[in-house]
């Protein structure tokens, strides 16, 4: 277990966590870039824009100077939105120490390279690669944690120890932490569930029923596994936590920023603006842009995502995009669609 963490980014998720780390008796800093929000949610002890309702313990110290809120660690927690990992990573690594393990908690991939962004945390700290990195993910809504909701995650790495450590570092009565070793397959199935998510608003918001979200979450979850294979998962973890698990709370959740988006998009809302009144980071967006480049590049069909993805960013209607979905030539399930 590590005594001293350092939470970086004070977001929905980077509030929800460093709460909980300090419900432990953890010592805990909380880092945001902004001095003067910093200073409001340390003085007020709640971040209205981000987790409103939620008081933030005393203990909790709250800063936006990087160097000071990474003075004494042993565990820094990134949770700032995945296209802002390699920037962050960047920052850090002049005042880490050899010991540090590192923690994203961020889903997505960089759209720039295509990158899970455990290999950007690699590319830019090299020397922390494999042994001191890991991954947090699963069903956990950083509203229903703040509130001791019986929550069960997923800790991920290359080395069983470094996730038991984190492990030890997250558990709590009600937050329950199991470890698996396929970080590539939590990375994945982290990041491209927030695709289906905002599939499953837009047919939401298009008014189509429960027959039809149970549809987008299984036919998702092929898709997911079939990329994931490709680029080297276990099957198995895509049937655990990170896989179906986070699939589902992500599609029926309303404290879901995807699901809601895509619920206003099927609505008929402007894109543009569904985004910039969230106000919170919708990672299936950019993930959208990365999935759907990666499945050409390996030629991995994933047809939700081909029409999430024409939806955002060619203009395709939605209603259309759901018709294409049903009209595509007969198939079949089971192992062998996975090949394709
Ligand atoms: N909210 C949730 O329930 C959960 C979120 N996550 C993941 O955690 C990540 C963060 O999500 P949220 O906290 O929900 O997002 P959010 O939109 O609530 O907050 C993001 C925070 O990061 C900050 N930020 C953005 N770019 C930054 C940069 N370059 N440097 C420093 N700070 C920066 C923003 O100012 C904001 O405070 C996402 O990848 C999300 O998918 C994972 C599990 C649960
Ligand atoms: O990852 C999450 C829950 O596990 C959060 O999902 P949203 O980003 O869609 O709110």
């Amino acid at each position: 277990m590590m005594n001293h963490i350092t939470v970086l980014g004070a977001g929905s998720w980077g509030t929800a966590l460093a709460t909980l780390l300090a419900s432990k008796g953890l010592a805990v800093n909380l880092w945001a870039r902004d001095a003067k929000f910093c200073a409001e949610i340390a003085r007020d002890r709640e971040n209205p824009r981000y987790l409103p309702g939620i008081k933030i313990p005393q203990e909790i110290k709250i800063c936006a100077d990087l160097p000071q809120a990474l003075k004494k660690h042993q565990m820094i927690v990134l949770s700032v939105p995945s296209q802002s990992v390699r920037e962050i990573a960047k920052a850090i690594k002049p005042y880490l120490s050899p010991e540090t393990m590192i923690v994203n908690t961020a889903k997505g991939f960089e759209t720039e390279t295509l990158l899970r962004l455990s290999q950007v945390l690699c590319e830019e700290l090299p020397t922390y690669c494999g042994e001191q990195i890991g991954v947090l993910s699963g069903p956990s809504h950083a509203e229903e944690v703040a509130v001791r909701l019986p929550t069960a995650v997923v800790v991920a790495a290359n080395h069983q120890d470094v996730a038991e450590t984190i492990q030890d570092t997250f558990m709590t009565p009600f937050f329950r932490v199991y470890t698996n070793m396929d970080l590539v397959g939590v990375e994945i199935a982290g990041a491209l569930k927030n695709i289906i998510a905002l599939g499953t608003g837009i047919s939401d918001g298009l008014g189509y029923g429960d027959n039809t979200k149970a549809a987008m979450i299984t036919r998702g979850l092929a898709e997911i596994t079939r990329l994931g294979l490709i680029l080297g998962a276990e099957a198995q973890t895509f049937a655990g936590l990170a896989g179906i698990g986070d699939l589902v709370v992500t599609c029926t959740s309303m404290h879901s920023r995807n699901r809601r988006a895509g619920i206003q998009i099927g609505q008929g809302h402007p894109i543009d603006q569904v985004l910039s009144k969230m106000g919170m980071v919708v990672e299936g967006v950019s993930t959208t842009r990365a999935a759907h480049a990666l499945a050409r590049k390996v030629g991995v069909s994933m047809p939700i995502t081909e029409e999430t993805y024409q939806v955002l960013f060619e203009g395709k209607e939605p209603v259309e995009a759901v018709t294409s979905l049903m009209s595509r030539c007969k198939t079949h399930e089971g192992e062998k669609e996975m090949l394709g």
